[in-house]
């Protein structure tokens, strides 16, 4: 840890940070390397703490210390300033943001996505803080090529589907289709915190996020969630792979997705946090343009590589397809196409993704297996015997 530098040869000195929604997926692997690689302080807040866990005990675990969990829940806890005013630098990553709650709960998605984060933004622009706000890919919506003809060469032409910060609208459906209530949502809250720059000074930093996947990210339902409900597509298909189900295609499993390796994703966010001269005032993509698939190749992917991590045979149909309003209800749209512009990160910090995806599943189904076929397997045989 001694004699560290950042891009411009700088020493960089030990900072407070104040992580917002740290015992999540992203918060628990950037607190892990925060703790392992720096000298830095971690004040915690979430109201769950289970993926965090092996961070904060035993007391004789070598960062002890420099990382204090409050269990606080942002809505209503006066706690909230005292912490971001102790703090150097804020991270925000509390939100609700699985797409199944957007039509059904839009109003909690709404609260949670811009309404709570509201008091972030003020606590951070009053006490002369700097922020670092996590939003969304989806503030995208969808890209200008979905409203071409099907057979229209422009489509292939990347000017209409690549997506850039400070290039590409903003496209979201009709307001009935409420999905797109948590990017409208996003949407606003960065542009809240854009004026909060432009205005008064803030130091801010956008994050947008493009499908990051790994261990910890989300929950098996029946196992530590519930079992009705319906996390991201990376959990949802090492659910239906753990219980030897077909994977559930929606509307043909044809939208277009990039994934990333969280561990590559937060190196970029490392980058960020320690060189604030040139990540304040950006808003940064934050993906992996050559991970491109269909879902539908991602299923037929994972169901290869979870053959290979458990020796099992995968089965003779291994997808089955299922309708939009069955699997989410009422009011889902989707993205069609999701490919981040690289060049303001590439230029402002110098970072590329590097793990392909065959290589992040292999990893992250081989967590899935260890961590939870043993319970998924239990469970199962208790309810086929009740
Ligand atoms: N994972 C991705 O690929 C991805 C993609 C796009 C955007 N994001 C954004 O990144 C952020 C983190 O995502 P994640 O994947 O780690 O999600 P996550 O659900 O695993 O983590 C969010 C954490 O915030 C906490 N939280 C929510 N509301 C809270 C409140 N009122 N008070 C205290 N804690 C609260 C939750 O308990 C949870 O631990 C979110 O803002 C999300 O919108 C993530
Ligand atoms: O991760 C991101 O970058 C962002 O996108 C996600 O949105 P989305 O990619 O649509 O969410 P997933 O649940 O991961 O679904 C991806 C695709 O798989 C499909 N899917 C999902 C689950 C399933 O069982 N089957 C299936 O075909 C969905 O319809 C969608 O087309 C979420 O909105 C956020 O976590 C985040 O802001």
């Amino acid at each position: 840890m001694a004699g560290r530098v950042d891009l411009d040869g700088n020493p960089i000195k030990p900072m407070t940070i104040c992580m917002i929604g740290a015992g999540g997926f992203i918060g628990s692997h950037l607190c892990e390397k925060l703790m392992s690689e720096t000298p830095h302080t971690v004040l915690a807040v979430d109201v769950y703490s289970d993926k965090i866990k092996h961070l904060l005990e035993p007391t004789s675990l070598p960062w002890n210390g420099r990382i204090q969990f409050h269990r606080i829940n942002i809505k209503n806890d006066s706690r909230l300033e005292g912490l971001i005013k102790m703090a150097d630098l804020t991270v925000n990553l509390a939100a609700i943001c699985t797409p199944a709650d957007y039509n059904t709960r839009p109003l909690d998605t709404i609260y949670s996505n811009f309404i709570d984060a509201l008091p972030v933004v003020k606590y951070c622009s009053e006490n002369g803080k700097r922020l670092i706000h996590f939003s969304t890919c989806e503030v995208y919506g969808k890209t200008i090529g979905a409203f071409l003809p099907e057979d229209s060469p422009l489509r292939q032409d990347p000017a209409y589907f690549v997506l850039s910060e400070e290039a590409s609208p903003c496209i979201f459906g009709p307001i009935e289709k409420q999905r797109w209530s948590y990017a409208c949502a996003k949407q606003l809250i960065e542009r809240l915190i854009y004026a909060e720059g432009a205005e008064n000074g803030l130091e801010f930093t956008i994050v947008r996020p493009f499908n990051w996947i790994g261990p910890r990210m989300d929950f098996i339902p029946g196992i530590d969630g519930p079992s009705e409900g319906v996390p991201r597509v990376l959990a949802c298909f090492s659910n239906n792979l753990l219980r030897h189900e077909p994977l559930k295609l929606v509307d043909g499993g044809h939208s277009q997705r990039t994934f990333i390796y969280i561990k590559d994703a937060i190196e970029a966010v490392f980058l960020m946090i320690e060189n604030p001269a040139r990540a304040n005032g950006h808003i940064f993509n934050v993906g992996n343009p050559n991970n491109e698939v269909t879902v539908k190749q991602l299923a037929e992917m994972m169901t290869q590589v979870y053959s290979k991590v458990s020796g099992e045979t995968p089965l003779e149909t291994p997808t089955v397809d299922v309708s939009s309003k069955e699997f989410y209800g009422e009011g889902y749209d989707d993205s069609d196409k999701r490919i981040p512009d690289m060049t303001i990160i590439n230029r402002q910090l110098g970072w590329n993704p590097k793990t392909s995806l065959w290589d992040l599943l292999e990893s992250t189904l081989t967590y899935q297996h260890r961590t939870y076929a043993e319970a998924v397997k239990q469970a199962m045989s208790k309810t086929t015997t009740n």
